[in-house]
This record gives structure tokens, C-alpha cells and sequence, in this order.
């Protein structure tokens, strides 16, 4: 899509794919992260630190470690805030990998965050799934600890959706906010880009299935 969307619209947008197409949200957060790795120099990277929140921007980012992995990449991963919390989908993912033994750590609070510095020095890629298009009110200090972190001691860095601390609506910054310099953002570019490339650096969008017609019925507009 070459128009600039708001939140309200993309979760229209789910809605419709999900309860009128039927694409189960599985099959959308699959797509997503297959479309993040389509972007990931994959031949010249070895290790990535993939950084998760518990919401579907977290599920992307659990999604994309699968993935990683098998490509033969070595992933560190890391979910921020309580498992309990997880949206359905992110725990969907989440159980996967725990299923294929794979290493989660799990940062409760901003204390904790000496192994993920680690991580993230000694890999060449971070990429942030800590918070998309569902990001309210202003982070306390476990969040805008991490994403300090994040910015510190990470090589490249990847947002998947939108930098994490950025209100995508409107370009506003909750506290701080991931400087990334790729964001791939899906189905539409999000309206609170404008002007915050210092924030999301190159902006990819993705339609990650989801074509310009169904776009326009689900928005009422056909
Ligand atoms: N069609 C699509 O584009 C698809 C997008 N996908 C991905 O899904 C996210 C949106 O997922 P959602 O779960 O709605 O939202 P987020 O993951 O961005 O964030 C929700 C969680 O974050 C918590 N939250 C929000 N603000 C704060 C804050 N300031 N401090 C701490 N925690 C916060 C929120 O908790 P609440 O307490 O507020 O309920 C949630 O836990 C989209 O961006 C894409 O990445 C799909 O995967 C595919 C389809
Ligand atoms: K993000």
C-alpha cells in the first residue's frame, strides 16, 4: 500500500483477513516474520539477538527466531515483562520454541538486562519485537531501560512494525525509542513515520499477504 496508515485501520484490516477471509492469525504472524527475514542479509550474519515484548510484535519476533535458527543462524532470545501477560499468538510461539528446547530468557526487571547487553555486543543484529502498533502510555523503567540497551550495544538494528517506543499513529516518543536502521512495517506505512527517519532508519513495507483489494474492502472503501 502507498498510503499512510493508522493503527485503527490495520487492526480493520486483521479483523476482516481473520473473521470474513478466514486466514487464520497464525498464517498472518507467519507471513510477517517470513517477510522480515526476506530483508536479513541471512548469507553474511551468523548471530542475531531477537528482543520480544508479549504482544503480537513479540510473537513476530518469536516467529523470526524460529526461522533464524534454521537458516543456521545462532539467536539469542529474549522476551521483556511476564510471560503471564502474553497475547494468544505470542504464546502460541513461545510454547513452540520451548517445545524445540530452544534458550528464552525471560527480563523482569531493568537489573536483569547484564546478559541481553551481552547478546546483543557479540551479534552482529538486533532486532527489536518489543512493541508494534499496540505501544499506550509512557514505558516504565524495565522498557526504557532495555531500549536505552538496545541503542547502546547493539550492531545493526532491525524494528519489526515500528521502533519500539514510538506511538505509530502520531510519531510520538513514550520515553525513549529504539533508533533502528531498517523498520519493516506491514500492510501500509505507519502515519507516525513522517519525518522520524532518525528513528525507524529505512523504512520497508511488507503486504505479508494481505493485497490492495482486500485492503479496500476491509476498509470499507470498495
Ligand atoms: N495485520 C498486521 O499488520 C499484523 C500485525 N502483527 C503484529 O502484531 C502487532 C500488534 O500486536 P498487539 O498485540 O496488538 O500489540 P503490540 O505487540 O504492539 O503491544 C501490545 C503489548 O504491549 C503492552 N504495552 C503497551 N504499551 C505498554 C507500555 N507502555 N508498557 C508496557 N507494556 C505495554 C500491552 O500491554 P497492556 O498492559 O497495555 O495490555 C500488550 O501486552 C503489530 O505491530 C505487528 O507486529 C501480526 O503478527 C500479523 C498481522
Ligand atoms: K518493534
Amino acid at each position: 500500500m502507498k498510503i499512510e496508515i493508522l493503527s485503527a485501520d490495520i487492526r480493520k484490516i486483521d479483523r476482516y483477513c481473520v473473521e470474513v477471509l478466514g486466514i487464520p492469525e497464525m498464517i498472518l504472524m507467519e507471513s510477517a516474520a517470513l517477510s522480515v527475514l526476506k530483508n536479513i542479509d541471512t548469507e553474511n550474519i551468523t548471530a542475531i539477538t531477537i528482543v520480544c515484548g508479549t504482544g503480537n510484535n513479540g510473537g513476530d519476533g518469536l516467529a523470526l527466531s524460529r526461522l533464524l535458527s534454521a537458516e543456521g543462524i545462532e539467536t539469542e532470545i529474549y522476551i521483556i515483562g511476564r510471560i503471564e501477560k502474553m497475547s494468544p499468538a505470542c504464546r502460541k510461539q513461545y510454547e513452540i520454541l520451548k517445545n524445540m528446547d530452544m534458550e528464552i530468557r525471560v527480563i523482569e526487571s531493568p537489573e536483569d538486562i547484564g546478559d541481553l547487553e551481552i547478546s546483543m555486543g557479540k551479534s552482529q543484529m538486533t532486532v527489536d519485537s518489543i512493541f508494534g502498533i499496540g505501544l499506550k502510555r509512557e514505558l516504565n523503567s524495565l522498557y526504557s531501560t532495555v531500549l536505552d540497551a538496545i541503542n547502546d550495544k547493539s550492531g545493526e538494528i532491525v524494528s519489526i512494525d515500528v521502533p519500539s517506543g514510538m506511538n505509530s499513529d502520531t510519531g510520538r516518543i513514550l520515553t525513549n525509542c529504539v533508533k533502528a536502521n531498517m523498520t519493516v512495517s506491514f500492510i501500509g506505512r505507519k502515519k507516525g513515520f513522517a519525518n522520524m527517519e532518525e528513528y525507524t532508519g529505512k523504512v520497508i513495507v511488507e503486504n505479508i499477504g494481505v493485497s490492495d483489494i482486500t485492503v479496500k474492502k476491509a476498509l470499507g472503501s470498495i
